[in-house]
């Protein structure tokens, strides 16, 4: 038997080998704490610690995790805040089982006492935890194994008023997006299956329309349709989206919990259904610089757990706070063990004459959503549509987007509503 205390689990010196999770964390140690006797803490009430001294079998200590960096990285002025590097043990976790994961290093530690400020900032993933996740099963192929979108960012619109439109108006207003040129009608947030719109009835006549826009502009559209709900409810309407014929499911992920979206990509996998994450509540956890859990460990899981797009930011040109969008889209690209990569979707605030920049920012492998920038248009939904193509088009081939409002008079009338800033 061995005691453990707190300090057994910080070693400066321990280099993490190829196994383990490390993680990174931003820490303001309390008045009483060191920033060492602060990373031990974390280190040890994230793994198999706790306050007092405990007797243990030795091997229990193979699932202990170490703090095994320290380095001064202060974000507010007058307020010490430290970079504490801390290694898991592949051991500790359970295979494939995310909230499992998310309880050790973004679980109690982040109410303790011992710290007036933790942030779970990064993370590195080892080839066993990670490959023990599904990962997507698209990503940015969907451009092309869906849509026939070459090298452009792909389209999407959410009828605006978020909630309140009938299910005809719905539908139409998909008409008018996806013969605009649009290549995703989406489901706002908080449509799931109300009385003023219910989800069947939704689905089934909004993929009528999408029918028609394919017949008649030749091209493949297709529909954001938002499945979120409780547990069981939800797993059938995705079978419901694809036994009518959808390619994609939205999920809410964060409201609706690592759990559920795990079991919502093993259905989609049977029916080969695309899953686009949505993340209302995000930044409850992630919009203060130095406290909760970072949107960059926020997309690493929803990768792991296997969405194929999801909202990242506008890269600050938007109505809402973004962190880091550039970063994370350039973590959500890069090589994960061999799972595939996530398609960023930029949505927020956005309209035709920002998509030069948000593409000088981004790239182009990106999808762009645009509600009140579609439906906002002057001359409504249909020409709001076609200034939003007509914007992606003309960046994505490298043409000034003056240039393009002088052949599209749509693009013309939205660049004179919202200017391109
Ligand atoms: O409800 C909205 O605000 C949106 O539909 C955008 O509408 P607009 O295009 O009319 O702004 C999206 O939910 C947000 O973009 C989500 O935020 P994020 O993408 O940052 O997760
Ligand atoms: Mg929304």
């Amino acid at each position: 038997m061995v005691g453990i205390t707190y300090e057994d689990f910080l070693d400066l010196d321990h280099e993490p080998d190829e196994t383990e999770l490390v993680c990174a964390f931003y820490v303001e140690p309390a008045a009483d704490q060191t920033p060492e006797s602060a990373a031990s803490r974390v280190a040890s009430e994230s793994s198999n610690g706790t306050w007092a001294e405990l007797q243990v079998e030795g091997s229990v200590t193979d699932l202990s995790a170490t703090a095994c960096g320290i380095e001064d990285a202060t974000v507010s002025e007058g307020r010490d805040g430290y970079r504490v590097t801390v290694a898991y043990p592949d051991a500790l976790f359970e295979p494939g089982n995310m909230p499992q994961v998310l309880s050790c290093i973004a679980g109690n530690i982040l109410g303790m006492k011992a710290v007036d400020r933790i942030r779970l900032q990064d993370c590195t993933w080892p080839e066993p935890l990670a490959t023990s996740f599904p990962g997507p099963q698209f990503g940015t192929g969907v451009r092309t194994d869906i849509f026939d979108a070459g090298d452009r960012p792909i389209t999407a619109t959410v009828p605006k008023p978020k909630v309140g439109l009938s299910t005809d108006q719905h539908a139409q207003i998909g008409y008018e997006a996806w013969t605009g040129g649009l290549d995703l009608l989406k489901d706002d947030e908080n449509l799931t299956d109300q009385s003023f719109n219910p989800f069947e009835d939704r689905l089934t006549e909004s993929l009528a329309m999408r029918d028609r826009a394919e017949d008649e502009t030749g091209e493949t559209k297709s529909y954001l349709l938002n499945v979120t709900a409780a547990g069981g409810e939800m797993l059938e309407r995705v079978d419901l989206a694809a036994e009518h014929g959808c390619e994609y499911v939205m999920v809410d992920v964060v409201t609706t919990g690592w759990a559920a979206v795990q079991q919502v990509r093993e259905r989609c996998e049977k029916h080969g259904l695309a899953i686009h994450a949505h993340r209302a509540m995000h930044a409850a956890f992630d919009r203060l610089p130095d406290h909760g859990v970072s949107m960059r460990v926020v997309a690493q899981v929803a990768r792991l757990c296997g969405v194929d797009q999801i909202h990242t930011g506008t890269a600050d040109l938007g109505k809402l706070a973004n962190e880091d969008t550039v970063g994370i889209n350039e973590w959500l690209y890069s090589d994960l063990h061999g799972l595939t990569d996530v398609l960023p979707m930029a949505s927020g605030g956005l309209h035709p004459g920002l998509v030069p920049e948000l593409v000088e920012r981004c790239g182009t492998n990106i999808g762009v959503q645009a509600g009140g920038g579609v439906h906002g248009h002057p001359d409504g939904t249909h020409a709001g549509a076609k200034a939003l193509r007509a914007a992606v088009d003309a960046v994505a081939a490298g043409r000034d987007i003056e240039d393009a409002a002088a052949e599209t008079p749509e693009l013309a009338v939205a660049l004179e509503q919202w200017g391109t800033e």
